[in-house]
């Protein structure tokens, strides 16, 4: 059996979709409760499957999480944490990459923490030696064994002064989550400065935790011995906004994001400009929309923020198919993130992959053979294709590809999408897509 999402295409999206709590803060943000010695109120939660993932995670570890029906609010409580039974954490394995968030909330609350191997995008090799660099600096002992990593701090976690190879997002919210109740200051050089990273700062404040954002990347923590509950409305998720606003370019629609936050998405929104979108700003979210006419191609560099962000590149890729001319898009983040343009060049687009920087500065990837470049050249008349998803942004982008393309296309895989983009298909349907979902007994991709 298997799930079958119908798309009939050449509908222009147009209406209103809201946009709740970030998928890249509000797992952190639950983790983070494992922190305090009160319970904490998360509000803004969106309903998305690592949401469910890390909510599993703590309730095996004794983390009372409820959630309010109404407001669909959470109360986590901590005072239960203990070790989860290793059957039970072997059961999430694979399932998204923040169980590596809990190594240090773990080690201060009960003093040891056993990792499942780790799921998430398979957008590169995503490694995860920064994270346990920074762990070991801290003091803890990791033992790689089947399945996952033991790790404890038999001398206790120590601050440090670190510095990461490259600003990722997740080493740095690990840093953090380690650091605020770590003995003495940790000084980390070359953190990444995300929005989400900002708010779970902001967490970790309301908590009790004493940390400063320097100037060049510099973040200093000092650390407590002792951090309460708190209660934190999370910040609106920029990505999936980023994703509707491509949609309405590729559809020729028109959508309002609620919640979409101007400030969060300022890199987006240039580009989004410069290709030939429209874009309204209100205080409650932005509308966006094709204002006719043709759109333009440019030469584009995703980056770490406050640069163009790597997860808004595959729903922009695919406006740029439509967009007349040459455009070249240098993946700067991940090594392998163009996958996805293979379905879209079997519905008619025109990609070409390279391995070279075709960007303004050489990155990690240069000479390492990864086509991290892309060549786009449009506009491409788009046809209905059987696809299956290959990841979250990738996904998302085929299903707008196919919202815009002449005929009906067959996806496959759409579980994925459910990671970060929270009831997707009422929102197609509110948008006004023709959209169809089946069970089927055998599904060819
Ligand atoms: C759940 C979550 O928040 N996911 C986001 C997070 O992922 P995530 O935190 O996993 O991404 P990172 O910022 O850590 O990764 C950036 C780069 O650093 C490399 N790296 C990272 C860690 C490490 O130990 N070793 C190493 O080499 C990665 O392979 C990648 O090339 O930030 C990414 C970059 O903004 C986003 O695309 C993801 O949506
Ligand atoms: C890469 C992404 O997520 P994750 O890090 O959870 O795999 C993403 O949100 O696009």
């Amino acid at each position: 059996m298997g799930t079958v999402l119908t798309i009939h295409g050449g509908v222009p999206l147009q209406g209103k979709v809201t946009v709740r709590g970030a998928k890249n803060l509000v797992p952190k943000a639950m983790v983070a409760a494992l922190l305090a010695d009160s319970p904490s109120v998360l509000r803004n939660v969106p309903e998305i499957r690592d949401v469910e993932i890390v909510r599993s995670l703590l309730t095996i570890h004794g983390v009372t999480v409820a959630k309010d029906e109404a407001t669909g609010d959470l109360t986590l409580d901590p005072k239960g944490a203990t070790s989860a039974p290793s059957r039970e954490i072997d059961a999430h394995a694979g399932d998204s990459r923040i169980p590596i968030l809990f190594c240090g909330p773990l080690i201060h609350s009960i003093g040891e923490a056993f990792i499942p191997d780790l799921g998430g995008c398979r957008i590169g090799d995503r490694p995860i030696d920064y994270h346990l660099n920074v762990l070991r600096t801290f003091g803890a002992v990791v033992d790689k064994r089947p399945g996952g990593i033991a790790i404890s701090a038999p001398h206790g976690l120590k601050g440090a002064k670190l510095e990461l190879p490259y600003p990722s997002v997740g080493a740095t919210e690990q840093v953090l989550l380690t650091a605020v109740k770590a003995e003495g200051i940790t000084e980390l050089k070359n953190a990444a400065v995300e929005p989400e990273i900002m708010d779970l700062i902001a967490i970790l404040q309301k908590m009790g935790a004493i940390i400063s954002v320097q100037t060049d990347r510099v973040i200093r923590i000092e650390g407590v011995s002792h951090l309460s509950g708190y209660n934190h409305k999370a910040l609106p998720d920029r990505n999936e906004a980023a994703s509707w606003a491509s949609a309405a370019l590729v559809t020729r629609g028109d959508i309002y994001v609620e919640g979409a936050h101007q400030s969060d998405l300022t890199a987006f929104l240039n580009i989004y400009r410069k290709v030939g979108g429209a874009f309204e700003v209100e205080d409650e979210g932005i509308r966006f929309y094709h204002p006719g006419g043709a759109l333009k191609p440019l030469v584009l560099e995703t980056d770490v923020h406050p640069g163009f962000m790597t997860d808004w590149q595959q729903p922009l890729v695919v406006a740029l198919t439509q967009a007349e001319g040459v455009s070249i898009v240098h993946e700067t983040v991940y090594e392998n993130r163009f996958g996805f343009t293979d379905a879209l060049v079997r519905m008619g687009a025109t990609i070409q992959l390279h391995r070279e920087c075709l960007g303004a500065v050489p990155c990690r990837f240069g000479q390492r053979n990864f086509r991290h470049s892309a060549v786009i050249t449009g506009p491409a008349k788009l046809h209905g294709a059987d696809i299956d998803v290959p990841d979250l942004r990738g996904g998302f982008s085929h299903l707008i590809a196919a919202l815009a393309a002449e005929g009906t296309s067959r996806v496959t895989g759409i579980e994925l999408i459910n990671r970060g983009y929270e009831k997707f298909m009422e929102k197609l349907q509110g948008l006004g897509a023709r959209v169809e979902l089946a069970e089927t007994a055998s599904v060819s991709g």
